[in-house]
């Protein structure tokens, strides 16, 4: 069989987009093969911006897929930065015109949203929603992270994140790392900086990362907010209503009860609180023994009480023994519940994911494509 671009075309479908996490094929970005006698192949490839970050897996992806295909003896691939009027067309294409609405507000949206909360700093707020979702999407789950912890915003660390995000036009494409789209208010400060913003700021800024970034279609988007009961809680429950809250503390009482303020502002909020994470609770000894260096029970307090208040049932999910490991995997960029899920630590937080994950897409209103079986 002789080859013909349409050929070429096909294995390329199966090239993504490492950002975008489309085809390259349906978003434009196959502009010319031709195809020599002797079974060459030569390829322009259009890319977002000319320092694109993801240069070296399109150029590999885009390779290896046309290496494969019978008859083919070699490649030449060049990567083109896009005109504007191609960038435009692309942003169009993902976004649709000029909308600029969150699409998680929407009613058919299907996106879990879950804000991660707590009342004081420290508790491990960043280190729950990171293994959280790494978890979440290791199941197969498409899943973004929002970092909105404008004081102390340490998931891209956490995730081991080293690439900003892609400008295209007035569109955001997230990094994608351990299969899970960030955008952090890091990203945007110059190296260390501090942020100093207030109320409508932050509104704003939140608004922003929540309508211009690409974030495909998500089955759960996880908000890491700043500890406490502040604007960017309350900026959540205003633009997406649907937000539900986890509330994570440490077993200390004095925490518990800091953490239940966090947790009681979905009663002003109407939005539903739907468990609790007790983390760094007993640390294990070498002799097997448990050091409970920050008491016992600050979780179940904190669920019985958010349960009591708030009329229905808020559970303990999970209890996060403190880990030596979890906290290197946070410096290090990688996940526990990748790089060691046996662990204690990486068992519980891989536990609460499953009940999130169960939760996920709600089946009501999608077709299963099962007929009644018939009896005879
Ligand atoms: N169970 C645990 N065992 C050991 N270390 C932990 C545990 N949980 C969190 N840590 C470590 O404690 C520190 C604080 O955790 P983290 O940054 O996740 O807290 P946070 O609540 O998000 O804080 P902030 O409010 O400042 O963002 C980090 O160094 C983290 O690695």
């Amino acid at each position: 069989m002789s080859l013909t671009p349409e050929i070429i075309r096909k294995a390329l479908d199966a090239v993504k987009d490492p950002e975008i996490r489309r085809p390259i094929t349906d978003l434009g970005m196959v502009d010319k093969i031709d195809i020599a006698a002797n079974g060459h192949v030569s390829l322009v490839v259009l890319i977002t911006i000319a320092g694109c970050p993801m240069k070296d897996t399109i150029t590999r992806d885009v390779t290896a897929a046309v290496e494969a295909i019978p008859g083919v003896s070699g490649v030449s691939l060049a990567l083109v930065p896009m005109n504007d009027e191609q960038r435009q067309a692309l942003r169009d294409g993902l976004k649709g015109g000029a909308t600029k609405d969150i699409p998680f507000a929407r009613a058919e949206s299907r996106t879990r949203v879950y804000a991660i909360a707590s009342g004081k700093g420290g508790v491990g707020k960043s280190t729950v929603t990171v293994n959280l979702a790494a978890s979440l999407a290791a199941q197969g789950l498409s899943v973004g992270i929002l970092d909105a912890d404008v004081y102390g915003f340490s998931i891209p660390r956490m995730m081991g994140v080293t690439t900003r995000p892609t400008r295209i036009s007035d569109m955001i494409l997230p990094p994608v790392c351990h299969g899970v789209k960030i955008i952090s208010v890091g990203m945007f400060v110059e190296g260390n900086a501090a942020v100093v913003w207030r109320g409508p700021m932050l509104h704003r800024a939140l608004q922003q990362f929540l309508a211009d970034v690409f974030w495909g279609d998500l089955d759960v988007l996880l908000l890491d907010l700043p500890p406490g009961t502040g604007d960017v809680a309350i900026s959540t429950a205003q633009l997406i209503p649907s937000t539900e809250i986890l509330v994570v503390t440490t077993p200390q009482t004095a925490a518990a009860e800091v953490a239940e303020r966090a947790g009681a502002i979905a009663l002003q909020t109407r939005q539903k609180v739907i468990g609790v994470v007790e983390n760094m609770s007993g640390l294990v000894l070498p002799d097997g023994g448990i050091l409970d260096v920050f008491g016992t029970g600050g979780g179940q307090i904190v669920s019985d009480s958010l349960t009591r208040s708030m009329g229905a049932p808020v559970p303990l999910l999970g209890r996060i023994p403190l880990e030596i490991d979890l906290r290197e995997a946070g410096d290090a960029g990688v996940p526990l519940v990748l790089s060691h899920p046996e662990s204690a630590s990486a068992k519980a937080l891989s536990s609460i994911a499953a009940s999130l994950a169960a939760r996920s897409r709600p089946l009501v209103g999608i077709s299963l494509g099962l007929s009644p079986a018939s009896r005879t």
